[in-house]
């Protein structure tokens, strides 16, 4: 079989576009303009590429962008003030502090300075607590742009098979979650698992986080399996001269592409829905706080 590619740049365009009709209407109808503030500590070069595109990305859908980029040797009290400052801003809607931060800050209390009802990346212990209890939250963006994938695949994902590799709070764990919610039967696999290889074999849907470069080959993958490949890595491409790189995921592309039924591209995957989650999460986040009904199709 060859499978499917799943176009994660094109469906997040099309997200993005359902967005900007969202804030349009806010801003005509009850004049509100959604905010969002992105808080960037130091200087890691890849992060601020990330944070500019989110940033860009913002304000073509019609949001406004709040950019905070603090020392990489800002006190942590410093970090916590700023937090303060925009959760008593009545101007922002949603918080990402992009992590890592740096080693000398407490990365749990600083998400949980976060006022829960801005937090977009859903990393608050309330949040992370009302998804895993069915509740109302915000869910995290990676976790829900996989999800939107899936739905959109297979419709109902009832009684599917689903193998997450990767434990991690913001990817791994919630991401088990949403496919329980979904009534998959949910396997999380990590460093300790036994016989990996074989767990995999099982799935009818793979998502693989794990941040090694193409470490799932298709040897692994059932025929006609669903995969998601959450890694993001950056290797050294001698191919296109000296000192390129490229970006690779989780799974070896070509040959889980012979195997599985769909699969999602890296790069054009997984990480474009992620920012199109974040901008959907905003929006909802805005409407919740004006008591406003909450846009249809952006969230679980
Ligand atoms: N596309 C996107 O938008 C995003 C992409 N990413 C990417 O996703 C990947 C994962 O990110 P994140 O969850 O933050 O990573 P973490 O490093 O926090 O977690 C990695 C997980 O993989 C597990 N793991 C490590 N080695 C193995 C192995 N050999 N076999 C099985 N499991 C293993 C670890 O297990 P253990 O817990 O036992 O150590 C851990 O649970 C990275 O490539 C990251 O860049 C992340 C966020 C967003
Ligand atoms: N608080 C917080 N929330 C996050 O969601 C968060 C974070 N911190 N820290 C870092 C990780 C990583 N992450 C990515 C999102 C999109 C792409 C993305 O759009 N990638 C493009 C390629 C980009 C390129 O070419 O470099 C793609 O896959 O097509 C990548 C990575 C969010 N993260």
């Amino acid at each position: 079989m060859t499978a499917t590619v799943i176009d994660g740049k094109a469906f997040a365009a099309r997200v993005r576009e359902k967005v900007g009709g969202h804030v349009a209407r806010l801003k005509q109808e009850h004049g509100i303009t959604p905010g969002l503030a992105v808080v960037l500590v130091g200087e890691d070069p890849a992060s601020q590429v990330y944070v500019r595109s989110k940033g860009k990305m913002t304000v073509e859908v019609g949001m406004s962008s709040y950019e905070h980029k603090l020392d990489v040797d800002t006190a942590e009290a410093d970090l916590l003030a700023l937090i303060d400052t925009l959760n008593n801003d009545p101007a922002v809607h949603g918080i990402l502090v992009q992590l890592p931060l740096p080693k000398h800050m407490n990365e749990d209390l600083v998400i949980n300075a976060i006022d829960p009802a801005k937090d977009v990346d859903g990393f608050h212990i309330s949040n992370v607590g009302l998804l895993g209890t069915g509740q109302k939250s915000m869910v995290p963006c990676t976790p829900l742009g996989c999800l939107m994938m899936l739905r959109d695949h297979h419709g109902s994902l009832s009684g599917m098979d689903a193998v997450v590799i990767g434990r991690s709070n913001i990817v791994g764990k919630p991401m088990a979650q949403l496919l329980l919610g979904e009534s998959c039967t949910v396997t999380i696999a990590h460093s300790r698992t036994k016989d990996l290889a074989d767990v995999v074999r099982r799935a009818d849907i793979v998502v693989a986080a794990v941040g090694r470069p193409e470490m799932v080959p298709g040897d692994w993958i059932k025929e006609g399996a669903t995969v998601i490949d959450v890694g993001i890595n950056r290797i050294d491409a001698p191919e296109k001269g000296e000192g390129k790189t490229r970006l690779v995921g989780d799974c070896h592309y070509d040959s889980c592409a012979e195997k599985a039924g769909a699969i999602t591209p890296v790069p054009g995957g997984v990480g474009p829905m992620t920012i199109a989650c974040l901008l959907a999460n905003t929006v909802t986040a805005c409407s919740r706080a004006n008591g406003l009904p909450e846009p249809e199709g952006l969230t679980v």
